[in-house]
């Protein structure tokens, strides 16, 4: 049976939820998906299709991205619900570099932990200009001065990034008790929804400009060969067009197109999309990697950048960094290990901003105004803006 194809009828953004480990993630994005379908307007997910992983289950954590769709009456929403534990911050921020706005997720029970701060930092680095709080588990205490207390330290947290923490929405709401069907707490669910169609504004889609996906995943269908998926940065892409993928070094044609499992004839910029590539192995592409329109934009290794060192309180490094020094940085999709020089200073100690050049272990797309972070081990340590390229 031919599948239905997609049809444009409401704004298309990308959001998710980031937070915590257990803080309620996957039990909001569930709720979510639930409280939409009841309303005809998507599909119900239960929490078990989300994490879906064996390992997912065996750990009851969430370790990779996962994408859910859906609509509210005004706008389409593809949503990544993204990993809480430490471990997976990596996919974290594979996941935040694809958003237009981020529900933060914060246990009303814990209130402020340390992936709840790293996710903050790390979604302002890429590009999230948005968040939205959902103040989870508020089912679970009786305490109302408690949560007050929760939300005023979230704001905090969320000023102290740049995201205006005293016009944020802060949405008191139980992800389980929606998803049980308790007609307080699936309210609840929709006020978030209402604060996230009001408060994340539709972002400036760059039509215009020559196409560019960053490569999330890469899937293979049997008998019709290997597909990329990601989210359009910019331009438009149709069936026929041909493409290149930079840091696998080959041109390819798109012979299929889909979002969410339905075909389309063009895929435009903020888009969720898997892209069918003609004649591309399955393993010569990665995570990380850039496909584009031929020649649209030039990979180079080095750039100089204004960098923030965190500090040991944030969760950064305790000691001071010097040139020579080789963290991870993270580029949109890719992570890539990098070469700082810092020149006649010579060393920063965390907590202070530096101005850096950088050398990449491999070609990248670069451009001025680009975000990214830096982490060694396991924790981020860096956060830095790209301020020219050479
Ligand atoms: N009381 C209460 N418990 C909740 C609520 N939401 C989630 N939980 C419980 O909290 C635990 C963690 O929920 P998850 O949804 O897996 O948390 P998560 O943030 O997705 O976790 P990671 O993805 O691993 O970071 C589960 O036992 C849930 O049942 C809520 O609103 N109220
Ligand atoms: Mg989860």
């Amino acid at each position: 049976m031919p599948k239905t194809a997609y049809v444009r009828t409401k704004p298309h953004l990308n959001i998710g939820t980031m937070g915590h480990v257990d803080h309620g993630k996957t039990t909001l994005t569930a709720a979510i998906t639930k409280v939409l379908a009841e309303r005809g307007t998507g599909t119900f997910v239960p929490f078990d299709r989300i994490d879906r992983a064996p390992e997912e289950a065996a750990r009851g954590i969430t370790i990779n991205i996962a994408h859910v769709e859906y609509e509210t009456d005004t706008r389409h929403y593809a949503h990544i619900d993204m990993p809480g534990h430490a471990d997976y911050v990596k996919n974290m921020v594979t996941g935040a570099a694809q958003l237009d706005g981020a529900i933060l997720v914060v246990s009303a029970l814990d209130g402020i932990m340390p992936q709840t701060a790293e996710h903050v930092l790390l979604a302002r680095q890429v590009g999230v200009d948005h968040i939205v709080v959902a103040l989870n588990k508020a089912d679970g205490t009786g305490d109302e001065e408690l949560i007050d207390l929760v939300e005023l330290e979230v704001r905090d947290l969320l000023t102290q990034h740049g995201y205006g923490g005293d016009s944020v929405p802060v949405v008191r709401v139980s992800g389980l008790r929606a998803l049980e069907g308790d007609p307080r707490w699936t309210a609840s669910v929709e006020a978030l929804l209402d604060a996230v169609d009001t408060y994340v504004p539709m972002p400036e889609r760059y039509l215009d400009a020559p196409f560019l996906l960053p490569v999330e995943n890469v899937l293979t269908i049997t008998g019709r060969g290997t597909v990329v998926t990601g989210a359009v940065e910019r331009g438009t892409v149709r069936i026929g067009d041909r493409v290149e993928v930079l840091g696998a070094d080959l041109e390819s044609v798109v012979t299929g197109l889909e979002t969410f499992g339905k075909p389309m004839e063009e895929a435009q910029a903020g888009d969720n999309v898997a892209l069918l590539l003609r004649g591309v192995p399955r393993d010569a592409v990665r995570r990380g990697h850039v496909v584009a329109a031929p020649g649209s934009v030039v990979p180079r290794r080095r750039f100089s950048a204004r960098v923030y060192v965190l500090s040991a309180r944030e969760g950064g490094r305790t000691t001071p960094v010097s040139s020579g020094y080789r963290p991870q940085f993270y580029i949109r999709t890719a992570d890539v290990v990098g070469d700082i020089d810092l020149g006649e200073v010579g060393v920063a100690r965390p907590g202070e901003t530096v101005t850096v050049n950088v050398e990449l272990g491999r070609e990248v797309p670069l451009e001025a105004g680009l975000g990214f972070a830096m982490r060694e081990g396991g924790r981020t340590v860096g956060a830095g803006t790209v301020t020219a390229v050479s």
